[in-house]
């Protein structure tokens, strides 16, 4: 047959994947799963209204590529959960897809063999699995929403959802958080700019019109009413942090312009710490002293820690990989992250209840 001079020129092949419906056939969503996911979603928003005086964290690896891992992760993470429940509403961070600034390995499900084999069938398959295995846990999971088409297949798991850097500006991104069940937190722009934050909150807020996929994977239209439980993550950017206490007053004043609800999450990673986990907990520390001096804007830290401290490029000999270590950004490790937690819990836990929200 003569080649199709017209379509699909740099298309080298198209493979079908199950549909959203037939992976959860294989992976229902559960009873006990389930209510994991409504309260801890109801938990964020009475958090985001002021209902709950706890901060939220979003704490985990930078991203997912080994289960076995991830499990003990969890496992340690929803007892530090437990420990500090009173004062810190945690959530894991459970990413699979990483935003690359060129190339690189683009996340489990992408990728989940790690050798460019791209079974993103079986990336799909499990994502959902382990999802389904930390919301059994009664562990609350966040993610960052890169591909539009895998929320379909996950987002039932999810309790808080990022926008990240790259994507804040695009409009796919701002319609698909208008439809998401889930409370999203649109990062500040790469560059540091809080306009494109901005105006993605405004927009995310709106109901809109676009093309998705439906469960039976179908194409679709979509009509959405509006997701108004969106807010800032500040991740700092060009070269500079914006968690320092000046930083957050202008973007306290920016928000009140915007006439958006004057919340904050600080990403104590990426550009606010320069991405050297050392500085991770003092960006923390910085907030939560923040919150003690009278701040009323920050209601949320995220966090990038995983077993192990630091980060590993992914070796060609996969068996040398060292477990429990990041293969994407570095990270804190276990000990760190269990000081961090509890000597916030501390600080915070007397003055978080009476702790007023923006005038
Ligand atoms: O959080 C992860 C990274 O910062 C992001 O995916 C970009 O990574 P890269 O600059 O290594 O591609
Ligand atoms: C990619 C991430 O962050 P950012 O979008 O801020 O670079 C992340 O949190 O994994």
């Amino acid at each position: 047959m003569a080649k199709d001079p017209v379509n699909n020129l740099n298309v080298l092949s198209q493979d079908l994947l199950p549909t959203p419906q037939q992976v959860k056939n294989a992976l229902p969503l559960t009873e006990k799963a389930q209510a994991t996911v409504l309260q801890g979603r109801e938990t964020v928003r009475r958090i985001l209204d002021r209902e709950d005086p706890r901060l939220f964290v979003v704490i985990g690896p930078c991203s997912i590529h080994d289960i076995k891992a991830a499990h003990e992760y969890a496992k340690r993470l929803k007892r530090l959960a437990d420990e500090v429940g009173d004062t810190l509403y945690l959530i894991m961070r459970v990413y699979f897809e990483k935003p690359r600034t060129t190339v690189g390995w683009k996340g489990l499900i992408n990728d989940p063999f790690m050798d460019d084999s791209f079974h993103i069938e079986k990336g799909l398959h499990l994502a959902r699995e382990l999802l389904l295995h930390l919301a059994e846990m009664g562990l609350p999971a966040s993610t960052e929403a890169l591909d539009p088409i895998t929320p379909q297949y996950i987002s039932d798991l999810i309790t808080w959802t990022a926008i990240g850097a790259r994507t804040t500006e695009s409009q796919t991104h701002r319609e698909m958080a208008s439809g998401l069940s889930t409370p999203i937190g649109f990062k500040n722009g790469t560059d540091g700019s809080l306009t494109v934050a901005i105006n993605a909150l405004h927009s995310a807020a709106r109901g809109h019109h676009f093309l998705g996929i439906n469960q039976e994977g179908q194409c679709a239209v979509f009509r959405t009413r509006g997701n108004r439980y969106g807010h800032i993550v500040l991740r700092g950017g060009n070269g500079r942090p914006n968690y320092d206490s000046v930083s957050i007053a202008l973007v306290e004043k920016e928000l009140a312009k915007a006439k958006l609800p004057v919340n904050i999450a600080v990403d104590c990673s990426h550009a606010n710490s320069n991405k050297d986990p050392a500085v991770q907990p003092l960006v923390a520390e910085n907030c939560v002293n923040q919150i003690l001096e009278g701040n009323r804007s920050i209601v949320a830290l995220m966090l990038e820690s995983h077993l192990h401290a630091g980060s590993q490029p992914i070796p060609s000999d996969l068996k040398q990989l060292k477990y429990g270590v990041s293969v994407t950004d570095p990270c804190i490790g276990w000990e760190t992250t269990e000081k961090l937690l509890h000597s916030a819990r501390e600080k915070l836990k007397p003055v978080l209840g009476k702790r007023k929200a923006p005038g």
